[in-house]
């Protein structure tokens, strides 16, 4: 016998998994099942099929005609930090550029600062707050960053507060350490030697279980691309996979960088070199594109998804949440801007934020898809079709979200959880 059957759904989104990352024109085919049901046993699916099919199943639900996708996955997000910076917004209205903000000491600095301050009690509480409202928006799997410490103490508790999340919710979350995130305040001149404090942190965050990546921003006046790869390799020696903060404002190599260290993901690419997109067409790293950061930085020119795809590299989407250049857990937006911005169709869209996401945060083929033996996450949108939810742009269409098979969100039951934000 069954535990849960979901009938009458109008659209069954299939994203194709096949161990590796959909590449190039791949990202458009998306198989949809119409007038389907699903039915899940022990947490994962047991069957796929017509809806009038007559499966039986403890407990059944009617999906009302809607579209059931595979849980979203949000491959980057710096989950876990204090504070705010609604300050700098005035600063970017005046001008002041982002890198520039940094530079004087704000920006990611500002709130490394607030996040030193905190308990590790405030922290878990306040990262706890920003999943609830990425579930919300239809998430069931992301990744997390650390990187607002800059510190040993800091840095690993950040890790271990997302370690503390996964544990006690049900979101599968991908960790990794960005102990590189900019530059101490107080070590200006002598960034070697702080590169030399995160790279010896490497094996015991390895050995502790605290993380599955390694990142790092490669940017003019942050770290160099020489820096960056002396201190990827050392990630990956001890065991690391590899990520990367490529070519977000400059082109510095970042890309090259990824590519040539076999890295999971390069990340932003708004500034990627052509020889940075051929490479990435001729790989399996994954090109993880975040409109969200550019809309919020309010620049013109955003990451060339078109020329990825069309040369052949594998593109996946994610919010980017952070308290400074993109401050929203709803990757619904992000897929709005996708098909806005990037000029991503809808099918590339879906794939990118399931199948590819999926491949950027290291699931693999256990996240991203709906198959029999799977595990049965998946969310149920308001929607009449899949192309429409990136077209009605800044709501949230999520109906209800299912991780495992169990009922983890319900819009209307839920809402009142979001009345009184911490901060
Ligand atoms: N660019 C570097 N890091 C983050 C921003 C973090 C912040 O501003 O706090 C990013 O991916 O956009
Ligand atoms: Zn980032």
């Amino acid at each position: 016998m069954n535990d849960l059957l979901i009938y009458n759904i109008g659209q069954l989104l299939l994203p194709l998994s096949a161990g590796v990352p959909l590449k190039g024109n791949e990202m458009s085919r998306l198989p949809v099942l119409e007038h389907a049901a699903f039915a899940v046993k022990d947490g994962n699916v047991s069957w796929i099929g017509p809806s009038n099919e007559g499966i039986h199943a403890a407990e059944k639900v009617d999906a009302g005609g809607k579209v059931v996708s595979p849980g979203l996955i949000d491959p980057h997000t710096h989950l876990v930090f204090a504070g705010s910076r609604e300050d700098e917004l005035a600063l970017k209205q005046a001008g002041t550029a982002y890198l520039d903000i940094l530079k004087s000491g704000g920006g990611i600095l500002s709130t490394v600062s607030s996040t030193r301050k905190a308990s590790e009690e405030e922290l878990f509480k306040k990262a706890e707050f920003h999943l609830m409202r990425m579930l919300s928006h239809g998430v069931t799997a992301l990744e997390a960053k650390s990187g607002y410490g800059l510190d040993r103490e800091t840095e690993l508790r950040q890790l271990r507060i997302a370690r503390k999340l996964q544990e006690t919710h049900h979101i599968r979350i991908a960790s990794t350490f960005l102990g590189p995130h900019a530059v101490p305040a107080d070590r200006k001149g002598k960034e070697e030697e702080f590169l030399k404090e995160m790279t010896d942190l490497l094996t015991e965050i390895k050995e502790e279980g605290l993380a599955d990546f390694a990142d790092i921003f490669c940017e003019t006046g942050v770290f160099t691309a020489e820096q960056c790869s002396k201190f990827l390799l050392a990630a990956k020696s001890a065991g690391l996979k590899l990520k990367i903060h490529a070519d977000e404002i400059h082109s510095t190599g970042g890309t090259e960088l990824a590519v040539s260290l076999g890295a999971q993901t390069a990340d932003h690419l708004v500034a990627v070199s052509e020889e940075g997109i051929s490479m990435l067409a001729a790989s399996e790293t994954v090109a993880v594109l975040l409109p969200g950061t550019t809309f919020y930085l309010g620049k013109e020119r955003y990451a060339p998804a078109r020329r990825l795809i069309e040369e052949g590299a594998a593109v996946a989407l994610a919010t980017d949440f952070n308290p400074g250049s993109c401050v929203t857990e709803n990757l619904q937006l992000i897929m709005s801007l996708a098909a806005l911005k990037l000029r991503m169709s809808a099918e590339e869209i879906w794939n990118a934020v399931t199948v590819n996401a999926a491949h950027a945060a290291g699931f693999g083929e256990e996240a991203g898809t709906l198959k029999v033996g799977g595990r049965a996450d998946f969310t149920i949108w308001n929607i009449p079709n899949y192309r429409y939810l990136p077209y009605h742009f800044g709501v949230n269409h999520t109906d209800s979200v299912y991780i495992a098979g169990e009922k983890r969100w319900e819009g209307e039951r839920h809402a009142g959880l979001f009345l009184s934000e911490t901060r």
